[in-house]
């Protein structure tokens, strides 16, 4: 029996991948390498010394995704696939929707055919919108400012819509809070396509000197420094809690939300600061406005995960940075192949 792990070739996919196949799950793979590249596979491989099938397969092709089922005997999927940039959402609504909730259609129709009845979504902390009650818990009310938190709200309605009408149905919805990071062998990361979003690539970028200075994005927030707070999670922690929220669906029904974060926030200025204690690199920054749509604070209450899924993030913020540094020296760009010369 196999784990099907949509989207396994991106940055959080292949360190879940990592820890499935460490934990003894065998998987099967598939992406359409839209926003990856196939040597994370080729790493995920060589840093377990297991083999698994991938299929380049794109989920809105039904044909092509159904002879995953046919050949393969699934038990369960991890749904990682999915668009992600919230910019590109806001100019390109049709074609998030499009991939995010007709990909995970055609999925769980195939799910359904195939009557495998067990799925761990990727959401994100993104579904509590502008919410700046926190700590943030699961019962905290619910919105979305893009089209691409709007996507992940839809598909956490429709998989309650499945539970309902089939409560054989066993469906965890994680919601991530904000993973940075990378595998501690410096192999596997992030690897964003041109300028980074996200502070943390954004970051390393600046210190690897792609980027010339990173831009604080408002220092007038209502928090400890006046910039954005937010729940940093390592990329390793949240890919251990989907094998911890895959062991829960494997052993009962139902649907359930649970918030993957560490419950600590940390500021703008306290990250870069953290990063250059670690890595003795230095962050040169400019103040700039507000982002549009950002939030000033925004961290979780991540006790239903350790409760119910026997999970809490170990990993603290000097390791973190120190990984995401690791991985970007040895990576100047990323999986861009010049990295093709290094030997292990
Ligand atoms: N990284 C974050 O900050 C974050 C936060 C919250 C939620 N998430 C969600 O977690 C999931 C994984 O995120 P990530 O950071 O690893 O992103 P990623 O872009 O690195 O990985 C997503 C993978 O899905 C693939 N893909 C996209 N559309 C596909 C399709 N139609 N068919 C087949 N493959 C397809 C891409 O090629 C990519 O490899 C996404 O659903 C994302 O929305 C990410
Ligand atoms: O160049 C930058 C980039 C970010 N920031 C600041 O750094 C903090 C973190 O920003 P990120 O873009 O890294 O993360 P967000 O919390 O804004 O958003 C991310 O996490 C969300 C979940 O909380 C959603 O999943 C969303 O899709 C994802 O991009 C914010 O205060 C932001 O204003 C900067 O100052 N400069």
């Amino acid at each position: 029996m196999k784990i099907l792990v949509t989207g396994g070739a991106g940055y959080i996919g292949s360190h879940t991948c990592v820890e499935l196949l460490n934990a003894g799950h065998e998987i099967v793979v598939v992406d359409n390498l839209s926003n990856s590249s196939p040597e994370s596979l080729r790493w995920v491989r060589k840093l377990t010394g297991k083999d698994f099938e991938f299929y380049q397969i794109d989920l809105l092709n039904r044909q092509d995704l159904e002879i995953v089922f046919k050949q393969n005997n699934i038990e369960a999927v991890i749904h990682f696939a999915g668009l992600k940039s919230v910019g590109e959402s806001v100019r390109l609504p049709l074609q998030y929707y499009h991939n995010n909730i007709t990909g995970t259609l055609i999925l769980c129709e195939l799910m359904q055919k195939y009557a495998v009845q067990r799925i761990v979504f990727s959401s994100s902390a993104t579904v509590y919108g502008m919410s700046e009650q926190v700590p943030i818990n699961e019962n905290s009310p619910l919105g979305a400012t893009n089209a691409y938190g709007r996507t992940k709200l839809m598909i956490e309605e429709i998989m309650r819509d499945l539970y309902v009408s089939d409560p054989t149905w066993s469906i965890a919805l994680l919601r991530y809070f904000n993973p940075i990071g990378a595998h501690g062998s410096g192999r596997l990361g992030e690897s964003p396509n041109g300028t980074p979003n996200n502070l943390m690539p954004f970051i390393t970028q600046v210190a690897i000197g792609r980027l010339k200075e990173l831009k604080i994005h408002g220092n007038d927030y209502p928090t400890l420094d006046g910039t954005g707070v937010r729940d940093y999670i390592h990329v390793v922690d949240l890919a251990l809690g989907h094998v911890k929220a895959l062991e829960k669906i494997m052993a009962s029904t139902g649907v359930e939300a649970y918030n993957l974060g560490t419950g600590q926030g940390y500021s703008v200025l306290e990250m870069v600061s953290t990063f250059e204690r670690i890595t003795g690199q230095q962050i040169p920054y400019t103040i700039a406005d507000r982002r549009p749509g950002d939030i000033g604070i925004c961290f979780s209450d991540p006790n239903k995960a350790e409760r119910e899924l026997g999970w809490i993030a170990q990993r603290g913020i000097d390791e973190m940075c120190l990984d995401s540094w690791r991985w970007q020296s040895h990576n100047p760009n990323g999986f861009q192949k010049e990295e093709e010369e290094i030997t292990v």
